[in-house]
Parts: structure tokens; C-alpha cells; sequence
């Protein structure tokens, strides 16, 4: 939590908060959360908080590798009921699987041999060699672990074979680290959202994408709200259910506004909250507003211009919620600019881009209203006030919705080719 004298120095009117200022301040002003118990089935994509250990020997019991009969010794064998101990002589029906009855040296195959009209098993002429040896076809316990044994380590991100490694040693919870749940709140009567709107309508941009873009920086949906633009909604819509319930983090969209700001920090001081940030010298998105309440709790206030709104959201969003969520701050990488582009006093100019080859090429279509040019994009540069010429280098972060920056591209299919043919793909 930041201490009282930075914000004030942050918040002081003369200061306008860089960029890189606002994304260093989102990070230290919230604490991770705390690592707690979550279901198998919610655990996908989450940081493991404690090592996942083998409860019992993994298999626990020792088991038949192929379907036929528990042997003892060398045959001609008498055979016996299954599911019962063998003695000197006896074999049993046993299937893949199977526990292996006491007193069983091996499992003979039932390929390998043949049962006697008189109850006689023996084994085939044609059999391998090798086929009654102790131990043949018997899966023993504890082959893959013993108990005790660290089996997926804490820091590990947690995929769909950890998920089943889990299973099978006998877990029905993990502890992880927490993701902050996110809520989002959307002004604005012009706001429609189904079909084609109207002159003077919009149609709604954020109910589509938030909820998809939060679980990929790192938080948990927390439910979606439609507003007016009265004091009184926005209270009860910052103020969460208020029963201790609120989301970690509250997104607003539009109303940034001088007059729904207004309504922001009216209702965020009613709320006993203080503002952690009140704009950013960047363009778009310049008027975003960050709060926090007394209960650590924190509001994000984004324009309602929708690219202006998914620049701030990176800005800051991404920063919050990776300290939220026990993550390290993800710095932007410098890369060459494959173009000129413009000085913008005093702003930082954020610009969704392509990478090609090493080079950052800015979108068109990048009006802070518009889509389009993000739709397109792969990163988004931050081009410093003073403009960059081609062949400058500019720090460049990815989409949340793409690989981070440095990762090589996939195979193509010709180098796969080439690959099999010649080896293994460079
Ligand atoms: N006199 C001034 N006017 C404006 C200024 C300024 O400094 N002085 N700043 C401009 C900038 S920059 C921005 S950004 C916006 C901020 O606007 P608000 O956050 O108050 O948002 P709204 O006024 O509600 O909406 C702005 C724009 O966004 C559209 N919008 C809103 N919600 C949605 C949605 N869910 N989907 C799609 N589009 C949405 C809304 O219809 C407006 O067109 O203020 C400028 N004005
Ligand atoms: O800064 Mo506004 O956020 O241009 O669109």
C-alpha cells in the first residue's frame, strides 16, 4: 500500500503523472492476496500455493498390465475363483487393472495361454519365452511415486495434466494463489446492446470483451452492471453488495468526464475511499481515475471512448492486477519503430502496433473511439512526447491476448516438413 506523502506528491495538481509513473504506481499500491483452497475444477491457470505431494504410493496397490490370469510359479495351474489368494500352483482370471491376489508371482497373458476342458490352465506352446517369470505383467505399487513425494511444486502455473496428477493422488483442493474477482460497471443511456444502433446511439463495446480480457490479466469475473448517470446509482454500484462482499477490484467504464467524475469521487468519499491517481499524461485515455476504499478495495474509473478505455485498462489494470494476483511487473520491452510518429507534448502517445521482423508498426484506425486499429494490432507502443522517427526504439507491451513479446513465432508447416525430413526443425 502506497504510503499517504507519495500520493499526495503524486496527486499534487502540478504533477502530471507520466506513463511509466501511472504503471509503477498501479503495481505498489495493492499487496498480493493471500494463497487459499480452490476445487480441482476452478484450479486451471492458477499459481500453485503448496506443493502437491503424493498422499499414498502412486499406484497404491500392485496391478495387472494386461487382461488374462494371476499365475503362481511355473504351470500347468489349477484355476480359482478370482479375486481371492493364490496358492502354490493356482491361477485366477484377472483384467487389466486388477488387483493382484496374494500369493501371485506374475500374470500370464490371455493370448499366452489355454484352459483345459477338466479347469486346467497351461501355457501355449507358441507363448513367448519368459512369459511366467515373477513379476511379468504386474504393474507394481509405487512405480510412478511413494508417498510423500513432491509431485507438482508451489510457483508451478497450473495446466490440465497437473489438474489430473492431482486427481489421481487422491486431492480434491489445491491451495493457489487467489485472482482478484473484478466487477464492471457500465454508464451510459446512449449505450445499447444488441443490434444496429441508432444515430446518436452506441453500441456497447465493453460487455463483449471485459469479461474475456480480465481472466487474461489474471482476475475472475465478478459480474457486469448497467448504470444512469445519477449520483445515487453510482454510490450503490461502488458500494458492491456492502456487506463485506464487493469485488477486489470495481471497473468503471465512461463518466470520466468532469461531471461523472463528479459522481466518482463524490461517491468514493462518501464511501470513506481516497483517490490513488487522477489522470495520466498519456494519450488516449488521459482522464482515467484510480481510487482505493478503506477495505484495500480498489475502483478503476476508464473513459468511455473504447479504445481510449482498453489503453487505460492496460495501463493500469494490468499492473493492479498483477500485484494482486503475487505477479512480478511486466516491463515493456524496446523495440525499433518502422515509422515515423508524431511529438505529442507532454503525453505519452499509446498506439496499438504490429510486430514485423523485429520492427513496430503503429495501426490505423487508432482513434481513441475506435476498434478497429486494436482489433488488428498484437502490442500497443508507447511513443515518449517528443514523437519517434523509424529506426528509433520505443517501449512496446503485448496484448493481454498475445504471446509476450520475444516468444518465437509458432512452426510453420514447411519447416515441420523440412523438419521430418532432415531431422528436427532449427
Ligand atoms: N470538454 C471536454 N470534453 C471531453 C474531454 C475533455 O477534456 N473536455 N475529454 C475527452 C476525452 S479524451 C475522453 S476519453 C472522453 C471521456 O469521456 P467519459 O469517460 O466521460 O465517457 P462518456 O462521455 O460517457 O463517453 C465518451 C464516449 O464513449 C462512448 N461510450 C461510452 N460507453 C460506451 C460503451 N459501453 N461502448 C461504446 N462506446 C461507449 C460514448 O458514447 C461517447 O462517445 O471525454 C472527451 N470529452
Ligand atoms: O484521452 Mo480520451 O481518453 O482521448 O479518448
Amino acid at each position: 500500500m502506497l504510503a499517504q506523502e507519495e500520493l499526495t506528491a503524486v496527486l499534487h495538481p502540478h504533477h502530471a503523472m507520466t506513463w511509466a509513473e501511472a504503471r509503477q504506481l498501479a503495481y505498489r499500491c495493492a499487496a498480493p492476496l493471500p494463497p487459499g483452497p480452490t476445487s480441482l475444477g476452478t484450479a486451471i491457470g492458477c499459481t500453485l500455493a503448496r506443493d502437491v505431494l503424493a498422499r499414498q504410493d502412486l499406484p497404491h496397490y500392485a496391478s495387472s498390465a494386461m487382461d488374462g490370469w494371476a499365475i503362481t510359479g511355473e504351470g500347468p495351474w489349477a484355476l480359482t475363483g478370482p479375486g481371492r489368494g493364490l496358492a502354490a500352483g493356482e491361477a485366477s482370471v484377472i483384467a487389466t487393472g486388477g488387483l493382484i491376489p496374494a500369493g501371485a508371482t506374475a500374470v500370464l497373458r490371455k493370448e499366452s495361454g489355454q484352459v483345459s476342458g477338466d479347469g486346467y490352465l497351461s501355457l501355449r506352446p507358441e507363448a513367448k519365452p519368459g512369459e511366467t517369470l515373477p513379476g511379468r505383467h504386474i504393474r507394481p505399487a509405487g512405480e510412478e511415486a511413494t508417498a510423500g513425494d513432491i509431485l507438482i511444486p508451489a510457483g508451478t502455473l497450473l495446466n490440465p495434466a497437473h489438474l489430473a496428477l492431482a486427481a489421481v493422488a487422491g486431492h480434491d483442493q489445491l491451495q493457489v494463489q487467489r485472482k482478484p474477482r473484478v466487477a464492471v460497471v457500465m454508464t451510459g443511456s446512449e449505450v445499447v446492446t444488441s443490434g444496429e444502433p441508432a444515430p446518436g446511439q452506441v453500441r456497447d463495446a465493453f460487455g463483449p470483451q471485459l469479461d474475456a480480457v480480465i481472466p487474461q490479466l489474471g482476475g475472475v469475473p465478478g459480474g457486469q452492471l448497467r448504470i444512469g448517470d445519477s449520483y445515487g446509482e453510482w454510490l450503490a454500484a461502488l458500494d458492491g453488495a456492502g456487506d463485506g462482499k464487493r469485488p477486489e477490484v470495481t471497473i468503471t467504464t465512461g463518466g470520466t468526464g468532469k461531471s461523472g467524475t463528479d459522481h466518482f469521487r463524490a461517491a468514493v468519499a462518501a464511501l470513506g475511499g481516497r483517490l490513488l491517481l487522477d489522470g495520466v499524461a498519456m494519450r488516449p485515455g488521459h482522464p482515467a481515475v484510480l481510487a482505493e476504499l478503506p477495505d484495500g478495495h480498489f475502483i478503476l474509473g476508464l473513459p468511455g471512448n473504447p479504445l481510449a478505455a482498453m489503453l487505460a485498462l492496460m495501463t493500469l489494470g494490468e499492473p493492479l492486477l498483477a500485484a494482486l494476483g503475487n505477479r512480478p511487473f511486466q516491463e515493456a520491452t524496446p523495440l525499433l519503430s518502422g515509422a515515423d510518429v508524431e511529438a505529442s507534448p507532454g503525453k505519452t502517445r499509446l498506439i496499438p502496433c504490429r510486430i514485423v521482423h523485429g520492427l513496430v508498426f503503429p495501426a490505423d484506425h487508432a482513434g481513441p473511439g475506435m476498434m478497429r486499429g486494436l482489433a488488428w494490432a498484437d502490442a500497443y507502443m508507447a511513443v515518449p512526447p517528443e514523437g519517434a522517427s523509424a529506426g528509433e526504439r520505443v517501449p512496446v507491451l503485448p496484448l493481454p491476448w498475445t504471446a509476450p513479446i520475444g516468444t518465437p513465432a509458432p512452426l510453420s508447416t514447411e519447416s515441420l516438413q523440412r523438419g521430418r525430413q532432415t531431422g528436427w526443425p532449427a
